[in-house]
């Protein structure tokens, strides 16, 4: 292995975060969380409600800063960059797929896929077009690119949610629960696309999840509880 690709995609050591609840009042949610998450990894993270999984994942997507600690996404160093490269960094590295899709219902499928690739420079529109035309068929939603994506049932926006997530090809993608909102076979489809697509490039995943079912064809879980990681469990 060459030191690059032995650099964890994801490594926290003692990150805090509080919250200002009305000065000076703060509220500590996540309690020193120690967490590494290597080249390829598939984990699932599980937690009661309310625990600071989404917290922490705000904070491993460069959301959100630590309020201390040390986080470094791809082997640099984030509490060291200023905002507009914590942006940058984001824009290159991370994909987000969340539980509503947060789609732009008027724009169609394509142009949905394309839009983090219209933030980021040197992209020309056909080479845009053609990769997010490409991600659209292998969620298996060829026969609807050009369908604007607010006419497209729940199952088939969340899967164009997923491809928008991948259109920069990012080494690392969060997930916070994505098929939540979904019934079973949709919900199921959506995890193996964003298993498939882990395994086919390497991409690695935090998988929020209040199924546990799911959670066990990850490689490995993690829970957090009362803002620490307790379990660490491979499953
Ligand atoms: N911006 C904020 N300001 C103050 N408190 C916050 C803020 N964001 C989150 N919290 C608090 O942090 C705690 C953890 O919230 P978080 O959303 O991370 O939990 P969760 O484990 O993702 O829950 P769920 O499973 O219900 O989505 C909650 O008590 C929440 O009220």
């Amino acid at each position: 292995m060459d030191s690059k690709s032995s650099t964890p995609v994801v490594a926290l050591r003692q990150v805090r975060k509080a919250f200002n609840v009305g000065t000076p009042i703060e509220t500590e949610i996540l309690h020193g969380i120690d967490l590494t998450l290597e080249r390829g990894e598939f984990c699932a993270v599980m937690g009661p409600s309310g625990s600071g999984k989404s917290t922490l994942l705000n904070i491993v997507g460069l959301l959100d800063r630590p309020t201390s600690g040390s986080l470094s996404v791809t082997g640099q160093e984030s509490t060291e960059l200023d905002d507009a490269a914590l942006t940058r960094l984001r824009g290159h590295t991370i994909g987000f797929v969340f539980q509503y899709h947060h789609l732009l219902s008027a724009f169609t499928a394509v142009e949905n896929v394309m839009m983090p690739m219209m933030g980021a420079a040197g992209f020309q529109t056909r080479e845009m077009r053609e990769r997010a035309a490409g991600l659209l068929e292998s969620v298996g939603l060829a026969k609807w690119i050009d369908q604007p994506a607010g006419r497209l049932s729940g199952g088939q926006q969340q899967r164009v949610a997923v491809a928008r997530a991948l259109a920069m090809n990012p080494a690392l993608l969060l997930a916070d629960e994505p098929t939540g909102n979904l019934d079973t076979k949709s919900a199921d489809e959506v995890f193996d696309l964003l298993r498939r697509f882990n395994r086919e490039h390497g991409t690695a995943v935090l998988f929020v999840t209040h199924n546990a079912e799911l959670a066990t064809r990850c490689d490995r879980l993690i829970e957090v509880v009362d803002g620490r990681v307790t379990g660490r469990t491979t499953v």
